[in-house]
C-alpha cells in the first residue's frame, strides 16, 4: 500500500509553504495535476484486482478529499492574507483634518455695499445704476457746480480725450450723483433711491484712493424735509453697524447740490472709542437747481440727499487704518472677512 499519509502531509507542508496564490496553484499541480503524485496514484489501480482496486480508490479518494479540503483553506487564508494586506494599504483615516479647498469670499467693501443696499431697500429705497464714464453736465452741470468749481479742475477729475455724439466733455465720475439724476429724469416722484458704485477722483494717500467707491440716497417728494434725513439715516447706521448706542450729529457744511448742507459725524456710548466722534458722510436738502435739472419743479418739490464713500464705512466697521489694503489683493488681508 502507497504512503499515502507522506503524501498528505506533504501536500499540507507544501500548501502551508506557499506564500501566494501562483505558489500555491503550481504546488496543487504536483499532488491533484495531471503528473500529481494522487492521479499517478489512481493511474495505476488498472493493475491491482478488483477487490484490491475497490479498496485502494477509496484510500486514494480520500486523501485526494484532504488535500483538497487543506487547498481550498489555504487559498482562504492567502485571500484574506491579500484582503488585509490591501485594507491596511488603502486604509484612509477619516479622523485625519481635512485638506480643506480654501473657498472664496465677498470682498469686505462689496459685503458692505450689498448690506447697504439691503437696509435701504428695506426702509424702501429702490437701487440705480449707471454708467461710470458721464458727461460733464450729469457729473458737474446738473448737481449745480460751477462752471469754474474747482473739482471741475484735471487735479481733481479725470477726463477723457474725446466728448460724446452731442460734443459733451466725457470724464470718470467723481461721484455717484450722476446716477441719481438719470434715475430722477426716468421715474417721477416720490423718489426714493440709493446709488452706489465705482467713482474716481485724482487722489492717493493712505485715505484715498484714485479710485474708490461711494453710495449715495435721494428721497424726493412733497413737502421732504432735513428732519426726514436724520432719522433715515441714523436708523441706516445704526443697522449697518449694528449698535443701538450711535449717536448721529450734524455739522453745517457746503455742497453745490445741498443748501442746506451737513457733514454726518457718528460716535459710540460705549466700547473703547466711546464719545468720540467720527465723521461719516455728508448730507443736505437737494438744492433747488438740482431739482429742476432733473426737470421737476423746486416749488413743488423738495428731497433730501446724502453721500458716504463705501471703503470708509467699510474701515470704521472693521478698524481698517490703511484704505489701499482693499485694492491690493492681500490674501492675508482679505481673508480676514470670509
Ligand atoms: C441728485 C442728487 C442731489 C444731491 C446729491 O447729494 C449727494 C451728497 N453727497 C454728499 C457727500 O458729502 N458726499 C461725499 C461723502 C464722502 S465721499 O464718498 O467723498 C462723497 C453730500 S450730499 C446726490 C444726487
Amino acid at each position: 500500500p502507497m504512503n499515502l499519509e507522506q503524501i498528505v502531509a506533504d501536500a499540507r507542508h507544501a500548501f502551508a509553504q506557499a506564500a501566494d496564490a501562483v505558489s500555491l496553484e503550481n504546488e496543487k499541480a504536483r499532488f491533484l495535476g495531471k503528473a500529481g503524485q494522487l492521479t499517478e496514484l489512481l493511474k495505476a489501480l488498472g493493475k491491482l484486482d478488483a477487490d484490491t482496486r475497490k479498496l485502494e480508490g477509496a484510500r486514494i479518494n480520500l486523501a485526494k478529499q484532504q488535500v483538497e479540503e487543506m487547498l481550498r483553506t489555504r487559498r482562504e487564508q492567502l485571500a484574506d492574507e491579500l484582503m488585509q494586506q490591501r485594507l491596511a494599504a488603502e486604509a484612509i483615516d477619516v479622523t485625519l483634518p481635512a485638506r480643506g479647498a480654501s473657498k472664496g469670499s465677498l470682498h469686505p467693501v462689496m459685503n458692505t455695499w450689498e448690506r447697504v443696499e439691503q437696509i435701504f431697500r428695506s426702509i424702501g429705497f429702490d437701487l440705480a445704476d449707471g454708467p461710470e464714464i458721464e458727461t460733464d453736465w450729469y457729473n458737474f452741470t446738473a448737481l449745480n457746480s460751477p462752471l469754474n468749481h474747482p473739482a471741475r479742475s484735471m487735479h481733481d477729475t479725470f477726463y477723457i480725450d474725446a466728448r460724446d455724439a452731442n460734443g459733451e466733455l466725457l470724464l470718470l465720475r467723481t461721484h455717484t450723483s450722476p446716477m441719481q439724476v438719470r434715475y430722477a429724469q426716468m421715474n417721477r416722484p416720490p423718489i426714493r433711491v440709493i446709488a452706489a458704485g465705482r467713482t474716481y477722483r485724482v487722489d492717493s494717500d493712505a485715505t484715498h484712493a484714485p479710485m474708490f467707491n461711494q453710495v449715495e440716497g435721494l428721497w424726493i417728494d412733497e413737502n421732504i424735509s432735513f428732519a426726514d434725513l436724520k432719522g433715515v439715516y441714523t436708523e441706516f447706521l445704526r443697522r449697518f453697524f449694528e449698535r443701538d448706542d450711535l449717536r448721529v450729529r450734524f455739522r453745517p457744511s457746503y455742497f453745490p447740490f445741498t443748501e442746506p448742507s451737513a457733514e454726518i459725524d457718528m460716535m459710540f456710548e460705549h466700547g473703547k472709542n466711546a464719545g468720540k466722534w467720527l465723521e461719516i458722510s455728508g448730507a443736505g436738502q437737494v438744492h433747488p437747481n438740482v431739482i429742476r435739472n432733473m426737470g421737476l419743479a423746486p416749488e413743488r418739490y423738495t428731497g433730501f440727499a446724502f453721500g458716504s464713500g463705501l471703503e470708509r464705512l467699510t474701515m470704521l466697521r472693521y478698524g481698517v487704518q490703511d484704505l489701499r489694503l482693499f485694492f491690493e489683493g492681500d490674501l492675508r488681508f482679505l481673508q480676514q472677512f470670509a
